[in-house]
C-alpha cells in the first residue's frame, strides 16, 4: 500500500463540478489505498454499540447523535476522522490566486466540521431521496470508502412531490471526496438507488464525468456495487456546552 499523500488540486476550482447549478466539488484521489484501510478498520472495531441499525443500512454518528438538533457537550471528532480528511479537507483553497483565501468551511459557524455520520451500504441498498434539514450549516463533504456508487440529485415538482427521474447523477468513486453546497442541499433531493448496479453511466449522464479518475473502468456504463461506507462531515449549527438537564428543563 502506498503512503505517498495523493496530489490535491492547488485549488477547489479544478474540481468545480461544471455540470450542476449550484456549487458542488469532485476530487477523485483525495484519501490514499492505505488511509482508506486504516479508517475502515476503525470503524470495524469501534463497539458494538456504535453501530445503529437501520432496516436495511447501519450506521455510526461521531462524536455522538443529536439532541432536538444539537450537540449536546460535543467532544472533539476521534484521530482517525480528523486525520488525514479535516486537515486536508481545511487545506483546499477556493482560489489559487489568493493564498489566504478562506476554506470551504470558512463561513460555517465552527470553521471546521464537527460532525460525521457514518453510512454502510451493501451491495442493493441506497438511501431515499431526502433533505438534510436544518441542524447544519449547508456544507457537506464526503468522503466515500470501498466501493463507487452513484448519488442522485432530484429536483421537486411544483406541487412539492419528488421528480422520480434524477436531474443529475454523480458518480463517488472509493478514496474521492464530493462536496455540495448550499442549495443543492436545500432546493433538491438526493438519494441513492437500491440496486446492484449503477447502470447507464456515460459522459453523457454522470454530471462529474470530466472530473473521474484517469483509467476509470466504466466503459461499459455500468458499475457492480460492492459495500460502500461514507463519512458525512459536517458543521452542525447548534452546539451546547451544557449538560443535558439544561435542555430538556428549558423549552425552546
Ligand atoms: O452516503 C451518502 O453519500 C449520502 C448520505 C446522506 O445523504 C446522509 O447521510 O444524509
Ligand atoms: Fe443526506
Amino acid at each position: 500500500m502506498s503512503s505517498t499523500k495523493p496530489i490535491l488540486p492547488q485549488s477547489l476550482d479544478e474540481a468545480r463540478i461544471l455540470r450542476l447549478p449550484c456549487t458542488a466539488f469532485y476530487i477523485s484521489e483525495f484519501i490514499t489505498e492505505g488511509e482508506e484501510a486504516l479508517i475502515l478498520e476503525k470503524i470495524a472495531s469501534a463497539p458494538k454499540p456504535r453501530w445503529k441499525q437501520l432496516s436495511r443500512r447501519r450506521l455510526q454518528t461521531w462524536p455522538s447523535d443529536l439532541i432536538n438538533n444539537k450537540l449536546v457537550d460535543a467532544r472533539p471528532l476521534p484521530p482517525w476522522l480528523e486525520e488525514p480528511v479535516v486537515t486536508r479537507l481545511l487545506s483546499l483553497c477556493l482560489d489559487k490566486d489568493t493564498a489566504s483565501k478562506p476554506h470551504i468551511f470558512s463561513d460555517s459557524p465552527h470553521k471546521r466540521p464537527n460532525h460525521v455520520l457514518i453510512n454502510e451500504y451493501p451491495p442493493g441498498i441506497g438511501i431515499m431521496p431526502h433533505k438534510d434539514g436544518a441542524a447544519y450549516h449547508p456544507v457537506v463533504a464526503t468522503v466515500s470508502l470501498g466501493a463507487s456508487i452513484c448519488l442522485n440529485i432530484h429536483e421537486m415538482e411544483e406541487d412539492g412531490t419528488l421528480k422520480r427521474t434524477p436531474a443529475w447523477r454523480i458518480l463517488q468513486e472509493p478514496r474521492s471526496l464530493l462536496i455540495t453546497t448550499a442549495n443543492l442541499y436545500t432546493d433538491y433531493l438526493h438519494g441513492i438507488d437500491d440496486t446492484l448496479e449503477d447502470i447507464g453511466l456515460s459522459e453523457n449522464t454522470i454530471a462529474n464525468w470530466p472530473l473521474l479518475r484517469s483509467g476509470s473502468t466504466f466503459h461499459d456504463g455500468r458499475n457492480s456495487r460492492q459495500t460502500r461506507t461514507s463519512l458525512t462531515y459536517r458543521d452542525v449549527l447548534g452546539v451546547s456546552k451544557l449538560g443535558s438537564k439544561f435542555m430538556f428543563n428549558h423549552k425552546r
